[in-house]
Parts: structure tokens; C-alpha cells; sequence
């Protein structure tokens, strides 16, 4: 469990002082992965560099697994430091060293016995897919590899947490996948805590279960993917939603439906059976006007404009509504009162 507690970090530069982190305070469980997101500059690098105690910060806490890194040094400090694996932002292996060479890297640092860490290497080479990648040098490894190198590497010491600092950030889609896949696997497999500071919401939408939004150094939301995308006042939920047309969602004069609504449907059984069930239930007829699916996690999530027909439309609507589909917009009656 990584626990920061009202984190403060500011930098003097030119003479004039930025407030990188102002307060923040966060708390990513055991086990889950936490992206942190937010626009450029608004502290997240230096949030994790706080974190994997490469910054020292000004006031607040940190604790990983309830020991305040903070009031650590010297050993304490070292053992308290092999606890958090780092993925560096950008490029970050040795380019005279294999694959396996640079896995082996802080095995070496630990004196960790040579048939000891070749076996380890192996397994973390196996875990992220690259067993036949062993001796192949950086250069010769796609931009993707050389990522699933660095995050096997990272987790080489058997930390309990993994910090990873836009681990995707120059990578095209199909390679961000499989470096997003080994991230989950270390959370999945190892039981690993993930904080993964991106700008990427596809990151967010395939691996995160929680996420932090940082806004000029202040974390201005935080909570379960989940939740947040069924809270309508929530930015960061829906732009993790898929796009609907906003602009068509009352009904006009003399529209060709008795009912418009933006539904969000979170689950299988929601976004498999809820419509088409309350179409037949009610004997209404139901369009979908907009939106579309996505999947947050193993999830998957949908947000559609639909427009319904017929006397008991209302009445379809609120079954929905009982039934956990959340409607972002009170659908607009005939007489242009919100019903
Ligand atoms: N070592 C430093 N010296 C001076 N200012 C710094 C230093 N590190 C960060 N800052 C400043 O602190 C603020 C937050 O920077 P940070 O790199 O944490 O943001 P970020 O959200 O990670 O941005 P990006 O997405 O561009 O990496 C910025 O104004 C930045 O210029």
C-alpha cells in the first residue's frame, strides 16, 4: 500500500519558486494499480520521483507498507528503497548490457549469488515475454521490448510497489498493449501496488483501477475508475467515456422520440441485456442515437444517447435508472419541463 500524506514539493528556479506539489495527499490499496494523470507540468513526475525518494520533498509523508520513507537513512533507508521498483520515463537500459544483463542489474547491486540470479532473471524475462530476447542488446530491441525490460527489471528486487513514469509515452498502440499487459501481470501475478503516471487515458481506461487527476500540483479528483465514470460532475469520467452528441439530447418540437437520455451502462449483464429488456418489458421502442462501448479494465462500459417511443417511455427509463444504468441528463418531457 503506497500512502502519501499531504505531500508538498516546491522548486526555486531563476529566482522564482514553483509549487510542483501543493498538499497532495493520495492512497493506492494493496494489489490495485493507480494512474495518475493530468496536464503537462501538473507535478506527476515529480510526484513518483517523491515517491521512489529521488526528490526529497519539502513537507508530508510517504509511507509504502506503513513505514515512512521519509524518517528513513541508511540501511533502513536501502532495504525501504529495493520495496519500490522504478520504470524511468524515456529510454532507461544500458546499452552495453543485454537484456538479461540489464535485468540482472540491481540483482548484482544486491549480491544477490549467481545461480540465484539467473534463475530470477529467467522468470522475470519469462514474465514479460522476452525468454528468447536473453542476450539481444537495447538496440536491437523494439521500442516496446526495451519497456518490458525495464519493467522486469524494476521488479527484480521483489518490490511491492512499481512506479512507472509514462511507461508508454513513445510507443504506438499495439506496443503500448503489451507493455500495459506486463504492468498487469506484475499487479495480477506478483500481487505488486502500480502507480503509473501517464497523459495516456488509454493506459487508464486497460490497466488502471483507480485513478488520480493532478491539477497544478493539487490532486483534484481521485477515486475508483468505476465509480467516477458513472458520476455525472466527473471530468475525468467522462473522458474516459466514449464520445456522444451532447448537443442532440433534448428532444426537439415535433422530434420522432417521446424521450431522449445519455444512459452509462458499467457491466456485462447492464450493457448485454438492460436496453433490449426494458424496450420489450415496456413496449417502447428504443433507438440508440450516439455513443458507443469501451472496456475499463475487464469491463466493459457503455454510454449511449438513446431516444425512446411510446406511452411508458418514462416509465422504461426509471426501471433502467433502479437498475443502476446511470442517466447523465433528466430526459426532457413533451412540454419541455425536466421530468
Ligand atoms: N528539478 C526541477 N527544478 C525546477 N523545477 C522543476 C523541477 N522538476 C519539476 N519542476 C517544475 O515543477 C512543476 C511540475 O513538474 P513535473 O515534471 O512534476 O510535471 P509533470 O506533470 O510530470 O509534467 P510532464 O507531463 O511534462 O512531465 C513544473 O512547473 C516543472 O517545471
Amino acid at each position: 500500500m503506497i500512502t502519501v500524506e499531504n505531500l508538498s514539493k516546491s522548486f526555486t528556479q531563476n529566482n522564482t519558486r514553483v509549487t510542483a506539489l501543493d498538499d497532495v495527499s493520495l492512497e493506492v490499496p494493496d494489489g490495485t494499480v493507480c494512474g495518475v494523470v493530468g496536464t503537462s507540468g501538473a507535478g506527476k513526475s515529480t510526484l513518483a520521483r517523491c515517491i521512489s525518494l529521488l526528490e526529497k520533498p519539502d513537507s508530508g509523508a510517504i509511507r509504502v507498507d506503513g513505514t515512512d520513507l521519509a524518517a528513513l537513512d541508511g540501511s533502513r533507508l536501502r532495504a525501504a528503497r529495493r520495496q519500490i521498483g522504478v520504470v524511468p520515463q524515456g529510454d532507461s537500459l544500458l546499452r552495453q548490457r543485454t537484456a538479461a544483463g540489464n535485468v540482472a542489474l540491481p540483482l548484482e547491486s544486491a549480491k544477490v549469488p549467481a545461480a540465484q540470479r539467473r534463475s530470477r532473471v529467467a522468470e522475470l524475462l519469462d514474465l514479460v515475454g522476452l525468454s528468447d530476447k536473453a542476450s539481444v542488446y537495447p538496440d536491437h530491441l523494439s521500442g516496446g521490448q526495451r519497456q518490458r525490460v525495464a519493467v522486469a527489471r524494476a521488479l527484480a528486487a521483489k518490490p511491492s510497489v512499481l512506479l512507472a513514469d509514462e511507461p508508454t509515452s513513445a510507443l504506438d498502440p499495439s506496443t503500448t498493449d503489451s507493455v500495459l499487459t506486463v504492468l498487469d501481470r506484475a499487479r495480477s501475478e506478483l500481487g505488486v501496488t502500480v502507480l503509473v503516471v501517464t497523459h495516456d487515458m488509454a493506459v487508464v481506461r486497460r490497466i488502471a483501477d483507480d485513478v488520480a487527476v493532478l491539477e497544478e500540483g493539487s490532486v483534484v479528483e481521485h477515486g475508483k475508475v468505476l465509480d467516477l465514470v458513472s458520476e455525472p460532475g466527473s471530468r475525468i469520467g467522462s473522458t474516459l467515456l466514449p464520445e456522444t452528441d451532447q448537443a442532440e439530447l433534448v428532444r426537439s418540437p415535433g422530434g420522432e422520440h417521446d424521450v431522449t437520455a445519455e444512459v452509462v451502462l458499467v457491466g456485462f449483464a447492464a450493457v448485454g441485456a438492460l436496453l433490449p429488456e426494458a424496450s420489450n418489458r415496456f413496449g417502447v421502442e428504443l433507438s440508440i442515437l450516439g455513443g458507443g462501448l469501451t472496456r475499463l479494465g475487464d469491463t466493459p462500459v457503455a454510454k449511449f444517447r438513446i431516444g425512446l417511443s411510446g406511452e411508458r417511455s418514462e416509465s422504461a427509463l426509471k426501471w433502467m435508472i433502479e437498475r443502476d444504468a446511470h442517466v447523465r441528463r433528466a430526459p426532457v418531457s413533451v412540454d419541455g419541463v425536466a421530468a
